[in-house]
């Protein structure tokens, strides 16, 4: 299925006009176009929105953030940094005897839209504080909400992505409470009809899941319920508070997960999980870091023969406001201990909300759990319900896309890349890595004439493809400063220009070194993918690789003297070591390559050769003595 941004899409639905830019993943298939939707709410029908839909261009998917990739890279940086201990501790935290611990978890996503839920100010976080308010959302009196249908768009593929059922009618709820942060004194959400339920979200071993889950384990998601953010606080000295309402109003999701998660690490991967899935399906203004998306977990302990006997969960506490994948796990591992250390002192646990600041080593309690009645729900009555008609639902789900895990799963069984380059490929730049990798493909599949409807058995051009997208550009990057990746899959590296680059190397005609200097004169827009082969003419580039006579000229040079190295073969061929002495080959190998012109030898021909030269002539030799 193809993919097309958010933005397109509300553009398509409220005003009927779509262009093909900005589809995504087009190479998978092409999209039907939608005739007719049924989205309305008090009334208002689509049709009629025209002031908004000719508004402003929306900001928020202007911002210039690529959370997942950035936790992505610090998280491995601290895990390398670590060493093996760390990974050993984490490993061996996610159980405590006799205990089983419960967590149920809240992820607030910011929408992806264009404009507030309920007015029509624009949606942006970097401008002027207080620069995007409307009368309502500072609670004004006098003034009403107005619900902006478009909103839907990205919270209804959202709730598609987790699998959910969207529900026809669905309606809004005041849910109050005291703040500065919350001019009308009340949020407005949709806590008794959401607009979706019952979804799930499956995780795989390679998401990170705790050892103790298994390979794969799936995590029921309650319900997704669309609600107004509140406005931001930047703390200040001497007590003093600054408050820029531009976020005040702007549309969230909360997802609500059941009770059904038992591991630290498990926790943190669905959390993972769920933003991964929002960014497929551009639901989601940006990632954790960046404060779109925040977690709550609510955790419990109960003993683990009351779990065998089938008995309640024990008290949940709830730790508020968490930003990062590794607070959520910390949180978890440190309010579970605490919640243990009581019961085993012969305490109770107390319905709570704590807090959690970072690198801490414990949760503080802020205040008692607030309930229900705290709350006082009450229906909105200045918002009618929102009804959302099938064939919205129907379109929104054929324009999605193909979500990560079917897209790993067609890395991985198509082109044969790891399960853990296909994850990073279709994580890193927020998605558009991958999109990246098609339009490389679709460009030097043209350029070797080969037909991609056939279902080709050789794909190691696309595997070659996919590695370079992966790792040489990722090379870049730590180099210099950015690639200027784009959502459609294009960057300071024109995919054409990779393209030709990779088409030569496939077929053997430069070698990787000259490969890896050319990708770095496209990086610096001194050659493009009409210029690649002339510059390669032009420097005497073109790998005329040495004959197999002259490797094996070359191997019989290296192994002069080196007869205690050929005795680890024979020793290997006599079945008196185990393991081939591959290390040693590639030392031989190393040696050809010093001794012959870098220019006409390829690493691969030179193992090959030697490998077959030693097996063949020399160890027959030492045998023979
Ligand atoms: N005993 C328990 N142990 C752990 N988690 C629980 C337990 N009971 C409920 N939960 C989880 O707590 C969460 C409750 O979220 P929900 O939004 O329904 O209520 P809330 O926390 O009172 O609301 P809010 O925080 O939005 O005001 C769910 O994720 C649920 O799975
Ligand atoms: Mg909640
Ligand atoms: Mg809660």
């Amino acid at each position: 299925m193809s993919r097309i941004s958010t933005a397109e899409l509300s553009r398509y639905l409220l005003t009927g006009r779509f262009s093909r830019r900005g589809c995504l993943n087009s190479r998978l298939s092409r999209i039907a176009p939608v005739r007719q939707t049924s989205l309305s709410s008090q009334g208002r029908s689509l049709g009629t929105s025209a002031e908004t839909a000719t508004a402003a261009p929306p900001s928020a998917t202007a911002a210039p953030i690529t959370p997942l990739r950035k936790q992505l890279k610090e998280q491995a940086k601290a895990l390398k940094a670590s060493g093996k201990k760390k990974k050993k501790n984490k490993a061996d935290n996610q159980t405590v005897p006799g205990w089983e611990l419960t967590v149920g978890i809240e992820i607030h996503a910011q929408l992806n839209s264009a404009r507030k839920l309920f007015s029509p100010a624009a949606t942006s976080f970097n401008d002027k504080p207080n620069s995007h308010v409307a009368l309502f959302d500072v609670a004004m009196p006098g003034s009403q909400p107005l619900f902006q249908p478009e909103v839907l768009i990205p919270a209804v593929r959202a709730a598609l992505a987790l699998n959910c059922a969207i529900q026809p009618i669905s309606r809004f709820d005041r849910k109050h409470y005291f703040h500065w942060d919350q001019p009308a004194g009340y949020q407005i959400t949709q806590y008794y009809h959401p607009f979706a339920r019952d979804g799930r979200v499956v995780l795989h071993a390679r998401d990170g899941i705790a050892p103790e889950d298994g390979d794969r384990v799936e995590i029921g998601i309650k319900q997704v319920q669309m609600e107004q953010d509140t406005a931001k606080t930047t703390a200040q000295p001497g007590d003093v508070h600054w408050l820029d309402f531009n976020r005040v109003g702007l549309p969230l999701i909360e997802i609500i997960t059941l009770p059904q998660i038992h591991h630290p690490a498990t926790a943190a991967a669905l959390v993972r999980k769920v933003q991964m899935l929002l960014a497929s399906v551009d639901a989601c203004v940006s990632g954790m870091e960046a404060g779109g998306l925040r977690a709550d977990v609510n955790v419990s302990v109960r003993r683990t023969d009351d779990a065998a006997a089938g008995g309640k969960l024990g008290t949940r506490t709830e730790i508020k406001n968490l930003s990062s994948f590794k607070a959520v796990e910390d949180a978890i591992i440190a309010e579970r201990d605490r919640q243990i250390a009581v019961l085993e002192a012969g305490g109770v646990v107390e319905a709570e909300t704590r807090g959690w600041s970072l690198g801490s080593t414990e949760t503080r309690r802020l205040r008692g759990k607030e309930g229900e009645v705290d709350y006082r729900y009450m229906p909105d009555p200045d918002l009618g319900p929102v009804v959302i008609g099938d064939d919205l639902v129907a379109h929104l789900a054929s324009s999605m896309g193909v979500l990560p895990d079917a897209e790993i799963d067609e890395l991985v069984g198509r082109y044969g890349l790891s399960a853990k380059d296909a994850l990073s490929l279709t994580t890193v730049d927020d998605g558009a890595r991958v999109q990246y990798f098609y339009n490389v493909l679709d460009a030097l599949e043209a350029r070797l004439g080969l037909d991609k409807t056939g279902a080709a058995s050789d794909q190691r051009h696309a595997l070659l493809a996919a590695n370079w997208c992966l790792h040489e550009l990722g090379k870049l990057t730590e180099l210099s400063s950015d690639l200027g990746m784009t959502p459609e899959g294009e960057c300071n590296v024109p995919s054409a220009a990779l393209a030709a680059i990779l088409a030569h190397l496939h077929r053997r005609e430069i070698t990787a070194k000259v490969a890896k200097e050319l990708l770095w004169d496209a990086f610096r827009g001194e050659v493009t993918a009409d210029s690649v082969t002339q510059k390669i003419d032009a420097d005497k580039l073109w790998f005329k690789e040495l004959s197999e006579d002259e490797y094996a000229q070359l191997a019989d040079q290296v192994v002069q003297g080196e007869d205690k190295v050929l005795g680890e073969f024979l020793r290997f061929k006599q079945g008196k070591a185990k393991a081939y002495p591959q290390g040693k080959l590639m030392f031989l190998v190393g040696k050809m390559m010093r001794a012959g012109t870098e220019q006409r030898m390829d690493p691969a021909s030179a193992e090959r050769v030697l490998r077959a030269r030693i097996e063949d002539v020399y160890l027959p030799r030492l045998e023979g003595r």
